[in-house]
């Protein structure tokens, strides 16, 4: 079975909104609604795939983040272990740089069916806080 470690970046603003992007519709968990990240290479910490997939997917370069929650999600063809980081900080304003739709949506909004199930308990976190 695949095993992935994924970075993740929760890009929080000021007024506590987050945003957010949409997996384009052949992906896995197509449609879904994601926080932008992606895979942790060979060789590479899980902060610089962090600042690397959000530089990437969504044209900022993150200058403060902490890690909030690490979460462990089997699927049925793979296993994926997902480092969730706070962003807080950062140059450039985001945005959907592959081409995929992205929205700054208020923390306490976010719905749990929205995104993939690997997702549940990192956003009953932050629907908690
Ligand atoms: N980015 C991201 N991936 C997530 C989230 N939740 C979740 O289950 N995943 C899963 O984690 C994996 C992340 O892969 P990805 O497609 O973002 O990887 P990537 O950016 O490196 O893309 P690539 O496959 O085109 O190289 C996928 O299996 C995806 O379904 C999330 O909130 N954000
Ligand atoms: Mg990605």
């Amino acid at each position: 079975m695949k095993q992935l470690n994924i970075a993740v970046g929760i890009i929080r603003n000021t007024e506590r909104q987050i945003f957010i992007t949409r997996r384009a519709s052949d992906a896995h968990m197509g449609d879904k609604w994601e926080f932008p990240g992606g895979k942790i290479e060979q060789g590479e910490s899980p902060e610089q795939a962090l600042v690397r997939e959000l530089s990437e997917e969504v044209g900022i370069e993150a200058s403060r983040y902490a890690l909030y929650r690490k979460l462990e999600h089997s699927f049925p063809d793979r296993h994926v272990t997902l480092w969730f980081y706070l962003v807080d900080a950062w140059q450039g304003e985001p945005w959907g740089k592959e081409g995929q739709p992205g929205e700054w949506i208020p923390q306490h909004a976010l719905k749990i069916d929205a995104f993939p199930p690997a997702n549940v308990q990192v956003i009953e976190q932050l629907l908690a806080e």
